[in-house]
């Protein structure tokens, strides 16, 4: 990474020109300018009326009207440029938050899922919205006005200096020295850490907010509330801390800036009556008293401004910073010349994998020296305790992870050789935790293969039963998931995820406990579904219900990160060993389900 940050590394970010801007805050400054020449007006109007006290009537009207007009015209013209700036940064801004949004979604997709596991969806979402919507208001609102904020009290200055200097030297005071505290005040370590402190009390309230909402049939089985959901209490309780500190923090610097801010009057009043007392017949002083005695007050407003903008400035940057930390975690490493897979059999070689990185505290082995090869068109079946690693072992294949040691192999090809797109299309996952996106039931199943007609969406849904139950939703194929009261049972929900994967068809087939929420009747329909599913392509699956695996070309069982067993079924059970164990307990479980009954379904089924 470069040095650059805040502002300058959005831009960098989202590759947008600074044009518009330029344009914008170019406007902002003229628009700031015409809005001063009222102003002037006003003075060019006195003081032609005082220069004329004695004689009213020899005032030069048409000069005072011309005036009048240069401070109208000056005023609508500056309404347009503030428009038409507004509309640039605008513009500008939407461009800035498309692109963010944009490339922030696409590297969180190419990240592996190491990066979303460790960082809580709430954290991620708060970049995602609170961040890149500050954004938003901050650029098309606030920088503009941030250069209108800073040129007006030097435009003003200017000008007082221009009319008197002595005067103007003594508005300045207050001005630079409360000035100087805010700088001093915000630019100090405490300043900058409680911006962080800041974010971070933000990004973990929203975090647990998600996670209590994500929880809460938990949270009502368990009776729990707001207050005995710790977490959430805790980083509501944090927040409340830091704001209050805060505050504290805050509170005299910025009480000195507002005293001095309002107190202009009372530093140029001295000044102006000890040089008029020198010189009282002078007129044309008393005249540039009067006008620094009304413009002055005017300071005090864009400075509040400019303390008010320049905390915003501060909010932007540090939440820059975080959403550019995100663009620094390194995406999964793409093959520079991706080689091809020329078989669809899965190969396993020495693979070991931990979670977590050796130097980690809580780094733990997970999977030791793992070989196996699932030949094309076979069916490997996963069975073991829990917590074995069998659903790691699924999960290294499309590349939720990389191995530590030892190597995947699709083809003969180490699919970090392949190249991500080329892998997904080689396999379709259906996972234990099925998610369907908010929108209609054609659209979920087509997320299997965007380019699928209606009907073969609708053959895809018949051959894994889920068309039955689609055709009695109240819209049918067109019923939106999640809407309405619609929500599918679990049993549901997978066979729309089989019927995905059956649509997207690929080769390789990875399942994670698929009948894991079934029912009799529904276990039955999944089972249908799986069948057709299979077919002829080379399936990883791991399965609790031994019954459906028995026919598996080759079981591996997994135990402690290793494998403790392979082979058919008829063999792992002549071996005598775990399996057989197993094999044992899911028999005699499946009779106690029966009431002891030896004519048990399942039994029978196998
Ligand atoms: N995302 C993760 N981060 C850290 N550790 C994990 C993660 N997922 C699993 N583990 C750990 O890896 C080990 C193996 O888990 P895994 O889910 O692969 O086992 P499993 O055999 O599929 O278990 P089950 O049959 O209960 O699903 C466990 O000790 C688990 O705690």
């Amino acid at each position: 990474m470069n040095g650059k940050s805040g502002i300058a590394r959005l831009f960098e970010l989202t590759h947008e020109k600074k044009g518009l801007l330029v344009v914008a805050g170019i406007l902002s400054v003229l628009a700031t300018f015409m809005m001063a020449v009222p102003f002037v007006s006003v003075y060019f109007v006195v003081r032609e009326i005082i220069n004329h006290a004695r004689d009213i009537s020899a005032v030069d009207a048409g000069w005072m009207i011309l005036w009048g007009w240069i401070a109208l015209i000056s005023l609508f013209a500056g309404i347009a440029m503030l428009y038409v700036s507004t509309m640039c940064s605008h513009i500008s801004a939407f461009r800035i938050l498309y692109q963010l949004r944009i490339a922030l979604a696409e590297h969180l997709a190419k990240l592996p899922m190491g990066y979303h596991t460790r960082n809580t969806t709430g954290a991620i979402k708060k970049t995602l919205e609170v961040s890149v919507e500050k954004i938003e208001n901050f650029v098309a609102h606030q920088l503009p006005d941030l250069v209108s904020a800073i040129c007006m009290p030097l435009i003003m200055i200017a000008v007082m200096f221009v009319l008197d200097w002595r005067m103007a030297l003594a508005a300045l005071i207050p001005v630079i020295a409360g000035f100087m505290i805010q700088v001093v005040l915000y630019s100090s370590k405490t300043g900058k850490d409680a911006m962080v402190q800041y974010q971070d009390a933000l990004e973990n309230m929203n975090a647990a907010g998600v996670e209590y909402i994500r929880g809460m049939p938990a949270v009502k089985v368990f009776g729990m509330t707001v207050n005995t959901f710790l977490q959430f209490k805790k980083t509501i309780t944090d927040f409340r801390d830091w704001a209050v500190t805060y505050t504290k923090f805050c509170r005299t610097p910025y009480m000195i800036y507002l005293v001095m801010l309002s107190s202009i009057l009372t530093f140029i009043l001295p000044v102006g009556i000890f040089l008029i007392s020198g010189q009282p017949n002078n007129q044309a002083f008393a005249l540039t008293l009067l006008l620094f005695l009304s413009i002055a007050p005017s300071l005090a407003a864009p400075m509040m401004r400019l303390l008010y903008l320049g905390g915003n400035l501060r909010i932007i940057s540090e939440g820059v910073s975080r959403i550019d930390k995100i663009f620094q975690q390194k995406p999964i490493e793409e093959p520079k010349h991706p080689k091809q897979a020329h078989s669809f059999d899965i190969g396993f070689h020495q693979v070991a994998f931990a979670y977590a990185k050796k130097e980690d505290a809580d780094y733990k082995p997970i999977l030791n020296e793992v070989t196996f090869t699932a030949e094309e068109g076979t069916l490997t079946a996963l069975v073991g305790p829990s917590g074995g690693g069998k659903s790691t072992i699924a999960s290294l294949i499309p590349r939720f992870w990389d191995v530590h040691q030892g190597k995947i192999t699709i083809g003969g090809t180490d699919i970090r050789d392949l190249g991500t797109e080329a892998l997904m299309d080689l396999v379709s996952f259906v996972f234990q935790d099925v998610h369907l996106f908010f929108d209609t039931i054609e659209e979920n199943i087509r997320m299997g293969n965007k380019t699928a007609t209606f009907d073969e969406v609708v053959q895809a849904a018949k051959a894994a039963c889920c068309h039955e139950f689609i055709m009695q939703l109240p819209d049918g194929y067109q019923t939106k998931i999640g809407e309405a009261g619609v929500y599918l049972s679990g049993g549901e929900e997978q066979r729309v995820a089989i019927a995905r994967a059956l649509l997207k068809n690929a080769p390789i087939l990875v399942l994670d406990e698929a009948t894991a929420y079934a029912d009799a009747e529904n276990e039955a329909h999944i089972q249908k579904a799986i069948n057709a599913l299979i077919k002829n392509k080379t399936v990883i699956m791991i399965a609790h219900r031994l019954s459906t695996i028995r026919l598996a070309d080759q079981i591996l069982v997994i135990k402690k990160g290793s494998i403790a067993e392979r082979g058919t079924h008829d063999e792992l059970l002549k071996i005598g060993g775990l399996y057989e164990h197993m094999w044992r307990a899911h028999l005699s479980t499946a009779q106690w389900r029966l009431g002891g009954s030896k004519q048990s379904g399942e039994v029978n089924a196998q």
